[in-house]
C-alpha cells in the first residue's frame, strides 16, 4: 500500500544551525509514529516543514504520492494534513464551537454539516457542554482537547501533534490518549506525535524515530529505540550511559524526572 507520507532527504538550516539533515522516512496509512529527541533536535522544525509552515532547503515530501513543496498550511489542511501546536493555539475570545468552525473557513462544507461535525467532535473529546463558552474559560488541558478536536474537523488522513500531553492533567491526558487511539483505529487517521512524555508515546506509537542535531539517529519499535545506545547517549549527553528510557507509565522514574536528569543535548 502507498504510504500516507514519504519524506526523502529533507534538510533545513537556519543560518549556521542545521535543524534538519537529510531526514527520510515513510509513514504507513493508519499508523502512529512517535518522534522523540533532546531539546533542539529538530522535531518541531520537521512538523513545521511537513505542514507547509517552513519550506525545506532540499529534499522532498510526498503526501499520498503527491509532492507538497509549494503548498501552504491551509492547502495541506484541505488535502488532509492537520496540526496541533506545543502551546495550544485556540482563539480565546471565540466560543468553543466557533474555534471548531474556523478550521473549515477554506473548506466547502455546508454550515449545518459543519455545525453537526463540530458537535460530534466536541462530544468525542468530552467538551460538548462547553461549546458556547469562550475558549479562554477552558483549562490548558481542555484547550489541547479542543485543538485536537479542531484538527479532526477537516477529516484529515494525517494529524501532526506537537507535545499534546505536556502540562496536561492526568485525567485529560488519559482521555486524549484514548481518543487518539480511537481516531487511528476507527477513522484510520495516521499520526506523527512529538512528545517528551516518553512512556505515553511508547505506549501509543507503533514506530518511534529519535532525532539528534537534526538527524535521525534511531528508528524502530518502541523497545528497539528505547534500548538503542545512540538514543541513550543522546539523552544523557555521553556515550554508553547506564540509564534506560522508561517504557512503562508505571515505571518508578517519570518521564519528566527522566528528562530533568537527562537534560538536552550535550554542550
Ligand atoms: N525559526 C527559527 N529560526 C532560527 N532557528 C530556529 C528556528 N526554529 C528552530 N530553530 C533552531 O533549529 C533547531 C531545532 O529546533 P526545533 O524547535 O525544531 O527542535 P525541537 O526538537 O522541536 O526542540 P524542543 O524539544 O525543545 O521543542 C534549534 O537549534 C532551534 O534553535
Amino acid at each position: 500500500m502507498e504510504p500516507v507520507l514519504q519524506v526523502d532527504s529533507l534538510s533545513k538550516r537556519f543560518g549556521s544551525i542545521v535543524a534538519l539533515e537529510r531526514v527520510s522516512f515513510a509513514l504507513e496509512a493508519g499508523t502512529i509514529l512517535g518522534l522523540i529527541g533532546p531539546n533542539g533536535s529538530g522535531k518541531t522544525t520537521l512538523l513545521n516543514t511537513l505542514n507547509g509552515l517552513y519550506r525545506p532547503d532540499s529534499g522532498e515530501i510526498r503526501y499520498l504520492g503527491r509532492p507538497t513543496r509549494n503548498l501552504r498550511p491551509h492547502q495541506l489542511a484541505l488535502l488532509g494534513i492537520s496540526r496541533t501546536f506545543q502551546n495550544a493555539r485556540v482563539f480565546h475570545t471565540l466560543t468553543v464551537t466557533q474555534n471548531m468552525l474556523v478550521s473549515l473557513v477554506h473548506a466547502r462544507v455546508h454550515s449545518a454539516e459543519a455545525q453537526e461535525r463540530a458537535r460530534q467532535l466536541l462530544t468525542f473529546v468530552g467538551l460538548e457542554r462547553y461549546q458556547a463558552l469562550p475558549a479562554s474559560e477552558l483549562s490548558g488541558g481542555q484547550q489541547k482537547l479542543l485543538e485536537f478536536a479542531r484538527a479532526l474537523m477537516t477529516e484529515p488522513r494525517l494529524v501532526l501533534m506537537d507535545e499534546p500531553f505536556g502540562g496536561v492533567h492526568p485525567e485529560i491526558k488519559a482521555l486524549l490518549l484514548e481518543r487518539i487511539r480511537e481516531a487511528q483505529q476507527e477513522r484510520q487517521v495516521s499520526f506523527i506525535i512529538v512528545s517528551h512524555e516518553i512512556p505515553d508515546l511508547l505506549s501509543l506509537a507503533r514506530t518511534i524515530i529519535c532525532m539528534s542535531y537534526g538527524r535521525i539517529i534511531a528508528r524502530g519499535s518502541p523497545q528497539e529505540v528505547s534500548e538503542h545506545p545512540d538514543v541513550i547517549a543522546a539523552y544523557l549527553g555521553h556515550a554508553g550511559g547506564q540509564a534506560q528510557i522508561q517504557t512503562s507509565p508505571s515505571s518508578p522514574v517519570s518521564s519528566s524526572s527522566y528528562f530533568e536528569q537527562a537534560g538536552g543535548h550535550p554542550s
